[in-house]
């Protein structure tokens, strides 16, 4: 497992750009081979979240006006003209205790560039009905909580690029994980750390949790992405660098679809440990 993910350099994965072979590979007639419609040899990808506690992917989207304001907003700032693909940025949440100087926008992170601020908006109200209320606040702290250092950090993606598999630095950053996918979907793998799986079955907060130790779900534009508990801690997430994704249907009774990547852009917002706030520090 690469515990760096995400921090510095992002660990790319390699452009293992469609390997086209029929599924059925223990056909011995070579003839057929040719016949059958070449499909990917990727694992066919979920629409719906798994049952992975604290992984929240809530049917709600991105309004297409907030996504292009966003994404050209990005391209603009960081990655137009440059050899970039990361861009890492720091906010600090106040309290709301100070009416004269904390408003609704420092409330979300002041320091933050402004569509981001625009977008932890939306995110706070969509989200508000749609996830547990504990991990609402650990998202969008209430009134009176103490103020915290909020990381964005914005991955771009070009067609056959993804993310090693990792856990979000255990020593950087604390619980709670909202991500935006933006201008093109892509599947992101789920995977099962190894330490913690020690039995087929597993009870985590009285829910018993399936023995599936892989799941791979089709994140689509404009989703939201919430990972938190078990989905932070106990599992690994990872992009396989691939230009198309072989996805199931939307009503699963059709033939899964073959999905062309865009160029994907993806925001994330995770809080900063106290002590691991300190802007323009080398990452570990
Ligand atoms: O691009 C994404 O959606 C995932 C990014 C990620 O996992 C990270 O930066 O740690
Ligand atoms: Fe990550």
């Amino acid at each position: 497992m690469d515990e760096d993910g995400g921090i510095g350099d992002r660990q790319l994965e390699g452009d293992d750009t469609m390997s086209l072979s029929p599924v059925d590979s223990n056909d011995s007639d070579v003839d057929s081979l040719f016949d059958e419609p070449c499909i990917p040899a990727h694992p066919i990808a979920i629409r719906t979240p798994p049952p992975i506690p604290g992984l929240f992917v809530p049917p709600v989207f991105l309004p297409p006006e907030l996504e292009d304001e966003i994404a050209s907003e990005c391209k603009r700032l960081y990655f137009e003209g440059r050899n970039a693909n990361q861009v890492m940025l720091f906010g600090r949440t106040t309290s709301g205790a100070d009416r004269d100087t904390d408003d609704r926008d420092a409330r979300m992170g002041k320091g933050l560039p402004p569509f981001l601020i625009s977008l932890l908006h939306h995110l706070s109200d969509v989200l508000r009905r749609r996830i547990p209320d504990t991990l609402y606040d650990v998202l969008f702290p209430p009134w009176g909580a103490p103020p915290r250092a909020r990381q964005a950090i914005v991955n771009l993606y070009h067609p056959g690029e993804g993310i090693t598999p990792h856990v979000d630095l255990l020593n950087r950053f604390d619980d709670g994980i909202i991500g935006v996918s933006l201008r093109s979907g892509c599947v992101m793998t789920f995977e099962r750390v190894a330490e913690i799986l020690t039995c087929q079955q597993e009870r985590y907060n009285g829910d018993v949790v399936g023995s599936q130790s892989r799941w791979d779900l089709y994140l689509p534009e404009r989703s939201i992405l919430i990972l938190s508990k078990d989905a932070r801690y106990g599992w690994t997430h990872g992009i396989p660098g691939r230009t198309h994704d072989l996805v199931e249907s939307e009503d699963k009774e059709q033939e899964p679809h073959l999905i062309r990547r865009g160029t994907r852009l993806s925001v994330t917002f995770r809080w900063l440990l106290p002590g691991a706030d300190i802007v323009g520090g080398p990452d570990p």
